[in-house]
């Protein structure tokens, strides 16, 4: 098995490769072709997915991933939860605040994702980094115990989930008390003139620089899911309701992104 493939650990809730399955008496029945369709596309795209990001946000993601980890409040010797991790990016950020001491736990349904960023941590290595746990896992069944955790980030991950409320649960119950959720994503701003702004730039910029990858359809998908996802007041009930005692919405980037910070 190769060394990157070794770096991957695959949990109980495994990917969606055999589909998430319930038993109905000795058949067992794919639930969520959906969430299939999304992992092949982030599978797809992560070739290329660091790369445009740099391109299309001039830089400017990495500013407010790092925004995301800082208001997860996670510290020095914490264990911490970099769900829908993908290429990496927070959990890299999240391993050097909690140190060796600390521990990562790094978890994305697409196989593709976690390879690159297996790959990147070779490329780029830090002693830190020896703290990161790459785990191939589902975000609605995760496989840590209650109160495992004492921060959580969740980067462009949320919007992405089939069940945000059940994804929104999970994060509370693998939470300590009085510990926080920090989940950053586009943001479904309520001002005409950003919600256009942000429509425009998809469609004739970042559209287009993606069709030059044969990537057109996957980052279509990026406008129809922040059409479909929740605005931050929306966001601060749907957190109150899977059981967070509190939860506070702030835009970013001038209202195209935002953070929800949530304390269990
Ligand atoms: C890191 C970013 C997006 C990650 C991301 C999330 C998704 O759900 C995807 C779904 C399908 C394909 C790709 C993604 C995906 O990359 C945010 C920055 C990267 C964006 C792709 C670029 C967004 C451009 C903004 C609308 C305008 C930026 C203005 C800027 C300040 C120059
Ligand atoms: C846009 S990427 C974000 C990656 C990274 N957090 C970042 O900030 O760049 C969304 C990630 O969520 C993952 N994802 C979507 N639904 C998931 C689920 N149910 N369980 C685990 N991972 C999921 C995808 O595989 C993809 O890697």
């Amino acid at each position: 098995m190769s060394t990157i493939a070794a770096a991957i650990s695959v949990t109980a809730a495994a990917s969606h490769g055999g589909g998430r399955r319930h038993r109905r008496g000795s058949v067992s029945v794919r639930c969520s072709s959906a969430a299939d369709e999304r992992q092949a596309l982030f599978s797809r795209i992560a070739p290329v997915y660091d790369q445009l990001n740099d391109v299309l946000s001039l830089g400017q993601h990495r500013t407010w991933k790092r925004i995301c980890v800082s208001w997860s409040m996670a510290k020095r010797g914490d264990r911490v939860l970099d769900l829908c991790c993908g290429s990496g990016d927070l959990a890299f950020l999240l391993s050097q605040k909690v140190g060796l001491d600390g521990e990562v736990m790094a978890v994305d349904f697409s196989r593709q994702q976690l390879q690159t960023a297996a790959s990147r941590r070779d490329q780029r290595w830090k002693r830190c980094y020896k703290n990161i746990n790459w785990i191939e896992g589902d975000a609605l069944d995760l496989t840590f115990p209650d109160r495992y955790f004492d921060a959580v980030t969740v980067g462009y991950g949320l919007r992405n989930v089939v069940d945000k409320p059940k994804t929104m649960r999970e994060i509370c119950r693998v939470l300590q008390p009085g510990s926080r959720a920090s989940i950053l994503d586009f943001n479904k701003s309520s001002s005409f003139f950003t919600a256009s702004l942000q429509g425009w730039a998809i469609d004739n910029v970042v559209v287009p620089l993606a069709s030059s990858y044969g990537l057109k359809e996957e980052y279509k998908y990026l406008k129809s899911s922040i059409s479909e996802y929740l605005t931050g007041e929306e966001l601060e009930k749907l957190a109150k309701e899977a059981g967070f005692s509190s939860a506070k919405h702030y835009e970013l980037g001038g209202g195209l992104m935002g953070n929800l910070v949530t304390t269990r």
